[in-house]
């Protein structure tokens, strides 16, 4: 049976002013796969995320998401997609006047009907998904760790039980242990929720160890895509250096030991 595209992006065109950030980008994301998005600083991973999830419109090009093609469709169609996906950003985007519970709600307040009591529930239940002890829904970001926050904001993320989750540098900051923590965790949400995950990192840990599939950014477009494995024969000057670096051979290593 064919694999379901959840996420197909045609000829897609970012300008801002006289910087062209893609030219004619094309990328398919199939459902239940890991994809991993790298490239070099610059390259414009945050800017095809922020496209696919309407937080900016494009110059030129088309993207359909779950199949709404997001460019075209009318607003009601296109938050109706949206509902179905969810969004980490880099340092959680926690709103700080919201305690962790108040934060995983608001995403239900705007789109769920469901009594208080009912939502506050699904809350705590993200909180517990994502291995936050359950005294953490009452606490303020500024409270929390680097990796809590990091949890918390997946566990907003997680808020509407979405079909697709896209990533942007969830381990960035955190330690080896806490980043391998947020790996494993990742993994096991991936298999218990069948989630689709889009996953911005420059961090090879990461992509030796969640993804299925890696998509590499250069030349305004995606280069080239494929396993880990098959992004060591690579013989792009850029990608050979990243995978076969020293941090790459760390990464693998690791994986192998
Ligand atoms: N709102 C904006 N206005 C003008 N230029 C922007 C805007 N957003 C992004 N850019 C430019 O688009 C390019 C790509 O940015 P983007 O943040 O997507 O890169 P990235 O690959 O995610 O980089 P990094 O790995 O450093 O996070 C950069 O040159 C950036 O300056």
């Amino acid at each position: 049976m064919p694999t379901e595209t959840v996420i197909a992006i045609q000829g897609l065109t970012n300008r801002f002013g006289k910087t062209i950030v893609h030219e004619n980008l094309s990328l398919d994301v199939r459902r239940g796969e890991v994809l991993g998005v790298v490239g070099a600083s610059g390259s414009g991973k945050s800017v095809l995320l922020r496209s696919i999830v309407g937080l900016m419109t494009p110059s030129a090009g088309q993207i359909t998401l779950l199949g709404t093609d997001v460019l075209g469709a009318s607003a009601a169609d296109r938050a109706a997609a949206g509902a179905r996906t969810g969004v980490m950003f880099q340092d959680g985007a926690l709103f700080s006047a919201l305690t962790v519970r108040e934060n995983v709600e608001a995403p239900m307040r705007e789109r769920l009907k469901v009594d208080p009591v009912t939502r506050r529930a699904l809350a705590d239940l993200r909180i517990a998904m994502v291995g936050l002890p359950a005294t953490a829904g009452d606490l303020y970001p500024a409270a929390l760790s680097g990796g809590m926050r990091k949890r918390a904001g997946l566990a907003r993320a997680l808020s509407l039980d979405p079909e697709i989750l896209f990533l942007d540098e969830p381990t960035a900051g955190l330690d080896p242990i806490s980043a391998s923590a947020f790996d494993t965790l990742l993994i096991s949400l991936r298999d218990a929720l069948g989630l689709t995950v889009f996953l911005v990192t420059h961090d090879l840990d990461t992509l030796q160890a969640t993804c299925d599939r890696i998509a590499v950014l250069a030349d305004r477009r995606v280069l080239v895509t494929g396993t880990m494995a098959e992004m060591r024969d690579v013989a792009d000057p850029w990608v050979h250096a990243y995978f076969h670096g020293p941090r790459a051979h760390a990464a693998l290593a690791a994986a192998e030991g």
